[in-house]
């Protein structure tokens, strides 16, 4: 049942004005308990005046976040060589706007220059290559970033791991060794992993909730999970779904976020496809606004001028809520309303189901510290095959072989 104070039910039949309610996206996201409503940038358009007087304007935007300056390929393009330039204009732009940074991102298989790809680097010397840039990095944001993505994309649709350098190499340890080395250089900024296609049930949500207990496991700190959150017109998650699937990573104690949102669609835009689109950015707004740890949303770029999908989905645009010549499309007002209908179900802290499929999270690849599984070929430990600290077998059982050994991690496969 749900109780509607006096004024909300004027409010509701439009007899009170909606004086309380924010203005702007950011006003009403904080006016609910949320941090923040953010968008991303890029360096480029930067030199848009235009553009950023609206990505300064605080009442809809009090976050933002670079969508490329501080990605590997542009803060250390040679080994141990940082070039900081790019992602310091965003960086100094949030600051004197006075919005929050959110930082993207540390680790991940794709915008990586060739010397790391095509290194062959062994297991120590990528670990090693990976927590130098992980600790330059988070060194040199100290203290202006909201929150670092520490782990982008590091699932297959099906959840298992992607093949990417960092888990050929490493295994999975690369996960938590990555995280607790942003931990030690910064305690205080917020740990996300961040992932596409993790935002409605299935095997690859199941697959995040894994890593955030593999991360745990380790003893490492992670404090969100981030929710992409890219989008097609008329093929978004339902809300319902939406919010059981927030509920299942919220369940481990971490925070969630909105990270990437933007809803594409087939060229031309339509008046039905526009409306469609303020639907479903409405869903997810209300998703987020209505799960007690979701602190924000972010959207991908907020004009479609600058948005990252014609480049990179051929014949698809029109993704963002301000087209491109900056007018405000309906999914505008259907954001800025679904964030303000927060204040009458009490946004940003409703109660959250914790009803989940926690039996989805166990795995094979966990790592808790209970030795080695012997007879099944499969062996995993934190710690060194035959090393110190190391009670399992000394050799792997029969036709397996010690992999990814090294002093965080072992596996006989
Ligand atoms: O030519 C490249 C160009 O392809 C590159 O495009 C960027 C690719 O990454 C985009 O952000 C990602 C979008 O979704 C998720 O997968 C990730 O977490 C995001 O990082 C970004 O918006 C594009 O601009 O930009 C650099 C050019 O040199």
């Amino acid at each position: 049942m749900v109780h509607l104070s006096a004024s909300s039910l004027l409010l509701a039949a439009g007899i009170l004005p909606n004086l309380a309610l924010g203005a702007g996206l950011n006003d009403a996201a904080v006016s609910i308990g949320q941090v923040y409503f953010g968008s991303a940038t890029d360096n480029p358009e930067l030199s848009d005046s235009t553009y950023v007087k609206q990505l300064s304007n605080t009442a809809d935007f009090g976050q933002i976040t670079p969508g490329n300056s501080q990605k590997w390929d542009a803060t250390e393009p040679s080994r141990n060589v940082f070039t900081y330039s790019g992602g310091d204009t965003v960086a100094k732009l949030a600051q004197s706007n006075g919005q929050k940074l959110r930082c993207h991102n540390l680790v991940w298989h794709s915008q990586l220059p060739s010397w790391v790809t095509s290194g062959n680097f062994n297991n120590a010397t990528l670990i090693s290559i990976m927590k130098n840039h992980i600790t330059n990095l988070v060194q040199h944001y100290k203290g202006q970033c909201y929150a670092w993505d520490v782990v982008n994309e590091a699932l297959n649709e099906d959840g298992t791991y992607r093949q990417s350098v960092w888990y050929n190499t490493i295994g999975p340890a690369y996960l938590p060794i990555a995280f607790a080395t942003a931990a030690s250089v910064d305690p205080d900024v917020k740990l996300y992993y961040n992932d596409y296609n993790i935002e409605y049930s299935g095997a690859k949500a199941a697959g995040a909730r894994r890593i955030v207990e593999l991360v745990q496991s380790y003893g490492a700190k992670i404090d969100g999970v981030g929710l992409q959150a890219h989008f097609i017109v008329g093929s978004t998650p339902s809300k319902a779904d939406q919010k059981t699937t927030m509920a299942g990573y919220t369940a481990y104690g971490v925070e969630v976020a909105i990270t990437e949102l933007d809803i594409r669609m087939t060229l031309p835009s339509t008046n039905a496809l526009l409306t469609q689109q303020a639907t479903d950015y409405s869903n997810t707004v209300s998703a987020c606004v209505e799960t007690k740890k979701c602190v924000g949303v972010t959207i991908w770029d907020w004009t479609d001028k600058y948005s990252w999908v014609p480049n990179t989905f051929p014949g698809q645009g029109a993704a963002c809520p301000w087209d491109s010549n900056y007018q405000k499309k309906p999914a505008y007002n259907a954001i800025l309303s679904a964030l303000n209908a927060g204040s009458s179900s009490g946004g940003g802290s409703t109660t959250t189901t914790t009803t989940t499929t926690t039996a989805a999270v166990t795995t094979t690849t966990s790592a808790s510290g209970s030795g080695p599984t012997g007879g099944s070929g499969v062996a995993q430990q934190w710690g060194q095959c035959g090393g110190s600290g190391w009670t399992g077998p000394t050799t792997c059982v029969s036709g397996t072989t010690c992999k990814y050994s090294n002093p965080w991690y072992s596996q006989c496969l």
